[in-house]
């Protein structure tokens, strides 16, 4: 699907209330699922990838009510979940393939997992191995790098391992296949990523520890059903953060937003450019959350790198879209994971943006960003990428000149409501 979008002199105004985040909403479906009794979901994230999530365990048997943005997910335990009849399709979503995959390790069924284009060509060895380690048997296209995968779980043994990537979704595939076993699993992060399973294990009534980079996970727990209020997405609130500290006398306030430190790389990051963001957290029970404010204001460039990436690892195509209007050269370094998401960003972000007159070069882990620039208008493209779509959106309030942009369905993996969002802050 093309949307052409021209924007003449706008300024941005308003507050908003950006969607359920996307991490916490998968995780709360796959904990729902697994603890015995009622869990209840409200700010559920209603994007294409969690509806994945949901439709492959209820084709593991488990009744999920849906109505409107609260879900409430029967769990029956580990246990409870029984041998799908049909293949899971985790559609475009890596999350829902990898902590699926740690979750299908120890039960004792069958299941194959199919994706879409994008999924069959993103590496999965990096859970596979290790899960094949503890003793689960997985099979798939070159050595169970590829979907189509073929699960069958069984009993699972501790294992102590490095993680050669700092992926939150490889520590948490571990994790899942951990709590199947009878011992304690050792997982070491060469830097500390998302931490929202360790979190619900918690929050289900379990236990996790931590020790620097080292996480121990004790198997054998069993979780009770809870009640979950999933906060806003920073990943998602960051579209809107970047356009209103770059889009002349703009002023937005993004409210319920999580400020998991885990997460809340774009606001250091907006800080050090020397952005107007000031940022009011609120006592809550469960993850951290509170009000973001930004205002426009004159940016220089930034060095992003090292423990910083993983903090903001979502938000780089839209990051690289603000360093284009701060004064300097931006550099991003450590971002070869960015090769393995829905697309190569590297690519796509130097690409697209270059075809729209950034200043943009790709390296070999990142970006270099020289700013700042007038943009001007063009054809661009997803690429199939939610994140790339919502930053050339973005991009196109920055000129008067007619944007379209090809593939804006993409979107929908995360953020189903962004334009009506941005409408309502244009004036
Ligand atoms: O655990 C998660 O929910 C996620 C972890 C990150 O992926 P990696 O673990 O591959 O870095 C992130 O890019 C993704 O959008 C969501
Ligand atoms: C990389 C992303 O998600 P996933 O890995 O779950 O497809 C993302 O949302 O930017």
């Amino acid at each position: 699907m093309i949307k052409t979008l021209d924007y003449k002199d706008v300024k941005l105004s308003g507050n908003i209330r950006v969607p359920g985040d996307k991490s916490i909403s998968h995780r709360s479906v796959m904990f729902g699922a697994l603890a015995n009794g009622t869990t209840t979901v409200t700010g559920f994230l209603k994007g294409d990838d969690c509806l994945s999530t949901i439709d492959c365990f209820r084709k593991m048997g488990v009744t999920i009510e849906e109505n409107g943005d609260t879900i409430v997910i029967h769990g029956k335990g580990f246990e409870g979940l029984r041998e799908p009849e049909e293949i899971l399709n985790v559609g475009n979503s890596g999350t829902t393939t990898r902590l699926l995959l740690g979750i299908l390790a120890g039960l004792p069924f069958h299941t194959v997992i199919i994706g879409d284009e994008s999924i069959a060509k993103r590496p999965m060895k990096r859970v596979t191995d290790p899960l094949r380690k503890m003793g689960a048997a997985i099979d798939g296209r070159e050595d169970s790098q590829y979907t189509p995968l073929a699960v069958r779980g069984g009993t699972l043994s501790n294992i102590h391992y490095t993680l050669p990537y700092a992926s939150a979704q490889l520590k948490s595939a571990l994790i899942f296949a951990g709590l199947h076993t009878e011992g304690v699993t050792t997982i070491v992060e060469p830097e500390k990523t998302r931490d929202h399973t360790e979190q619900m294990i918690k929050q289900f009534g379990g236990t996790i520890e931590r020790s620097g980079n080292e996480i121990y996970v004790k198997g054998s727990q069993s979780f009770v059903g809870q009640t979950i209020d999933v906060p806003g997405d920073i990943s998602s609130a960051a579209f809107f953060l970047v356009a209103g500290a770059v889009v002349k006398k703009s002023k937005l306030l993004l409210h319920h937003v999580g400020l998991n430190p885990t997460r809340t790389g774009i606001i250091d990051v907006l800080l050090n450019m020397g952005a107007d963001v000031v940022v009011e957290k609120e006592s809550t029970q469960g993850e951290p959350l509170g009000k973001v404010t930004i205002s426009e204001k004159e940016l220089t460039a930034t060095q992003i790198g090292g423990a910083l990436i993983p903090r903001l690892i979502d938000e780089i195509p839209i990051i690289a879209l603000l360093a284009t209007q701060a004064q300097g050269t931006t550099v991003i370094k450590d971002a070869e994971e960015l090769k393995v998401k829905e697309t190569n960003r590297i690519d796509a972000v130097a690409g697209e943006l270059a075809k729209l007159g950034a200043n943009i070069e790709p390296t070999d882990d990142g970006l270099l960003i020289h700013g700042p620039t007038k943009l001007h208008g063009g054809q661009v493209d997803s690429r199939g990428d939610h994140r790339i779509g919502m930053m050339l959106a973005v991009a196109a309030l920055l000129t008067d000149e007619v944007v379209t942009i090809e593939g804006v369905e993409a979107i929908g993996v995360s953020y189903p409501q962004f334009f009506s969002d941005l409408e309502s802050v244009i004036l």
